[in-house]
């Protein structure tokens, strides 16, 4: 038996659409999905890890609602599914399945199927529905909301992609209950993220309840995804293509992706972990060019740090660091304009915004210093 599930909207003219949040809402979606659910058998994408977890709840949901989805197509688990050869393979598969244009996809997993599927959608036959269905903290979060999909290439981090977004995100919290510890830790950094940038009071209560969101606990847990989710949609809502206050969402990403580049976006450094050191450093630039309390900086990485993420770029150990290779990869940003990357940077907890002209030293400093431990 479920709860009524928590819905958020995301309004955004005729691409709107709902987020359900709560425990079990996967297995009563059917109706949901069949109503957006046109023409051909949908097609269903998920990874090794998540189709023998969690799959045939989606599948019973599709047959009890009347739908016939065609054979999922599982890819392999981890960020190096992101890349081009992974991207062929998918849209091979969907293609080779005689797809029309009122075909949908569905993503059942974490950010990396979300991310390539809905970058499939967005490609096929110039644009196609998909629903997302995330299965991690993180991708229930972030990134199944608000449209950004895309893959990685040689030259850096989601370089490749499209604004596409779905038409529906189910986001069933008990699928986080077979969820490995580190993942769960990976996407509550990009949680405490929203208290960070806008939500000073919601980081102080993930200061008190952090440790039960992480634990499992079904109340703080669901609590956490819906006020990130209704977080990101307010963001969105009012800035789709982050021309504005979206790209406040990056908070900690212009250093994290580097440091994900930096390690070959493979187990050494998820990017959950990578955010979390990011926007300790994005707190400590802040400190050092005077513009933030000291006392925020410390609350922030003292929390990052309590859960059990990591807050250091030395904490991530194997890895030969070079601050000028990381500064490099950092101007690869898609924030970066006439050649200046733009920092998110913070006055405090809670207050976060942007900003063009950083000092490279203060930068290369922060790195350095993160980087000796
Ligand atoms: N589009 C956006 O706005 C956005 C936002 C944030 C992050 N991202 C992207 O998301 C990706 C990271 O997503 P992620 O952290 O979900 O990683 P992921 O998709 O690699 O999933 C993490 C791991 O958990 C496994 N898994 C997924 N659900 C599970 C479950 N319920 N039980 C057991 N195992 C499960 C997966 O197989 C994988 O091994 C990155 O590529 C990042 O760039 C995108
Ligand atoms: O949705 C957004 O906007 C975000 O920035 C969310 C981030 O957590 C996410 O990692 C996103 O993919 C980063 O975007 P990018 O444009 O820097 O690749
Ligand atoms: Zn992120």
């Amino acid at each position: 038996m479920t709860a009524t599930p928590d819905i958020v909207r995301l309004d955004l003219g005729p691409r709107s659409y709902d987020i359900l949040v709560g425990d079990g809402v996967l297995a009563e979606a059917g109706p949901r999905i069949a109503a957006l659910t046109r023409g051909k058998a949908p097609i269903v994408v998920t990874d090794e890890n998540v189709a023998p977890l969690h799959l045939p709840t989606l599948e019973r949901a599709l047959s009890a609602a009347g739908i016939a989805p065609s054979p999922a197509i599982v890819l392999p688990a981890g960020e190096k599914t992101k890349d081009f050869a992974h991207f062929t393979d998918l849209m091979d598969g969907i293609l080779g399945r005689g797809i029309e244009r009122s075909t949908m996809l569905l993503a059942l997993g974490g950010g990396v199927i979300g991310d390539i599927t809905g970058f499939a959608a967005a490609s096929a036959l110039r644009g196609i529905d998909f629903i997302q269905v995330p299965t991690t903290l993180l991708s229930q979060v972030d990134s199944s909301v608000g449209g950004k999909t895309g893959i990685n290439s040689r030259h850096g981090k989601n370089l490749i992609g499209a604004f596409h977004q779905p038409k529906l995100v189910i986001a069933d919290t008990a699928t986080l209950d077979t969820l490995p510890r580190r993942e769960v830790l990976a996407g509550y950094a990009e949680v405490a993220k929203y208290g960070l940038i806008r939500l000073p009071d919601f980081f102080s209560w993930l200061e008190e309840n952090g440790a039960r969101v992480v634990d499992g606990d079904s109340a703080a847990r669901r609590h956490a995804v819906t006020v990130s989710c209704r977080a990101k949609a307010d963001i969105v809502g009012v800035d789709e293509r982050e021309s504005g206050d979206r790209a406040l969402l990056n908070l900690g990403h212009t250093f994290g992706h580097a440091l994900e580049a930096a390690t070959g976006f493979g187990q050494t450094l998820l990017h959950g972990e990578a955010v979390a050191i990011g926007m300790v450093l994005a707190f400590d630039l802040s400190v050092r060019l005077g513009l933030c309390p000291a006392e925020d900086a410390a609350r922030a990485r003292a929390h990052l740090k309590a859960v059990g993420l990591p807050v250091r770029i030395a904490d991530v150990a194997g890895v030969a660091w070079d601050v000028d290779w990381l500064v490099r990869a950092m101007a690869k940003d898609k924030k970066v304009q006439d050649g200046r990357i733009t920092f998110v940077l913070v006055r405090g907890l809670g207050q976060a915004f942007t900003l063009r002209d950083v000092d490279a030293a203060a930068v290369r400093e922060v790195l350095a210093e993160s980087l000796a431990g």
